[in-house]
């Protein structure tokens, strides 16, 4: 079958359920994603798993968030611990969560669950130089695709901690969508007014220090950090095996921006969870043409709005397997 033809059959399929023509809005444009996806009109979405990356960076060093470093690892603990916003959130919408240590500064717990695949203990200071090497980059954005690809689930929800990751996604934002750098630097943590304008100051010094043109991956290596490399490549590979990608908020989406530039082909699976209450989330989603599906004025990360959105997933393919249609149900068409 070909594209035009199966899509002709997916929009009779869902016209012909039994409501009003489009009047579960938004939810029959995700159904049809997910069939699309899949290549079939009743389309399984039964499992998700959520994978948080957690890595400190070096710009830390400079003062950019309003929390210490130190609170990376102890919010890894605390997900092992299963006392996380991303687990209770999991728990209740029945997602499945995996830690992973993508290069986290300190000494990490010894817990069996946790997945230790660090590329380095956090990042250079991009302030001054690259974030991370070009191996290093590379490293990390195969170690995601592996965690990716052997993570279960009908979908992919993606997360991340690490304290000052904020001023990572800001600059990879704005080298990737053009989007002007001081709309896409926010609070984060909860900067007051003198530490934003600190957050500006050594951002907008940092980018000066790269003026040329960059690709995705070079892009990466001078202002990543190791948990949105992985984040980016378990976006692609999961993308590439026809699953759905849960992005969630800024961070996610600036690893979202690198996987859309290294391969475009992969938009069809990702599904913009949520409008961050972050300020630049809101410009970055407009530069991407991404229609969030929330706007709950969460801006937590961890996956935590990733999460939320997964039921709307699993209500869309319940919608086009399991809703009677007009003929089934002996339901009257409109006059
Ligand atoms: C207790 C705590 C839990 C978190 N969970 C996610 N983040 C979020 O805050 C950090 C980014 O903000 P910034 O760039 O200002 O440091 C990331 O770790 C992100 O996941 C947290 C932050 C804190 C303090
Ligand atoms: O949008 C996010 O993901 C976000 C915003 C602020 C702090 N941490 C995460």
């Amino acid at each position: 079958m070909d594209d035009a033809d199966f899509d002709a059959q997916l929009r009779a399929a869902i016209d012909g359920k039994t409501k009003p023509l489009g009047a579960l809005g938004r939810i029959e444009a995700l159904a049809a994603q997910i069939a699309r996806l899949q290549g079939t009109l009743v389309p399984r979405m039964d499992t998700c798993t959520l994978v948080i990356f957690a890595a400190d960076h070096g710009v830390a060093a400079e003062g950019l968030s309003a929390f210490p470093q130190a609170v990376t690892v102890e919010m890894v603990r605390n997900f092992l611990a299963g006392g996380a916003a991303a687990n209770v959130f999991a728990a209740t919408l029945g997602a499945g969560v995996q830690v992973v240590d993508a290069g986290v500064a300190g000494a990490m717990p010894d817990h069996p669950d946790l997945i230790r695949r660090p590329v380095g203990r956090g990042t250079a200071n991009l302030r001054h130089g690259p974030a991370m090497t070009p191996d290093q980059a590379a490293r990390a954005l195969a170690t995601g695709a592996e965690i990716a690809r052997a993570a279960p689930g009908d979908a992919l929800a993606l997360g991340e901690m690490g304290i000052a990751n904020t001023s990572s996604a800001a600059l990879l934002l704005h080298r990737l969508t053009g989007v002007a750098l001081e709309r896409l630097v926010g609070r984060g943590t909860g900067l007051d007014d003198a530490g934003l304008a600190h957050k500006n100051a050594v951002l907008a010094a940092a980018s000066a220090r790269v003026p040329e043109r960059l690709s995705p991956d070079a892009a990466l290596a001078e202002f990543g950090g190791f948990e949105i490399a992985m984040m980016a490549g378990a976006m692609q590979a999961a993308a590439e095996a026809h699953r759905m990608v849960l992005v969630d908020g800024l961070i996610a989406t600036s690893a979202a921006a690198v996987a859309l530039g290294r391969a475009p082909h992969i938009r069809p699976a990702l599904v913009f969870s949520h409008r961050s209450g972050d300020a630049g989330h809101a410009a970055a989603l407009e530069a991407l043409e991404a229609q969030p599906l929330l706007d709950l004025g969460m801006r937590l990360g961890e996956g935590t709005g990733a999460l939320l959105a997964w039921p709307l997933l699993r209500a869309a393919a319940a919608m086009l397997c399991d809703m009677a249609s007009f003929d089934a149900a002996g339901v009257s068409r409109p006059a």
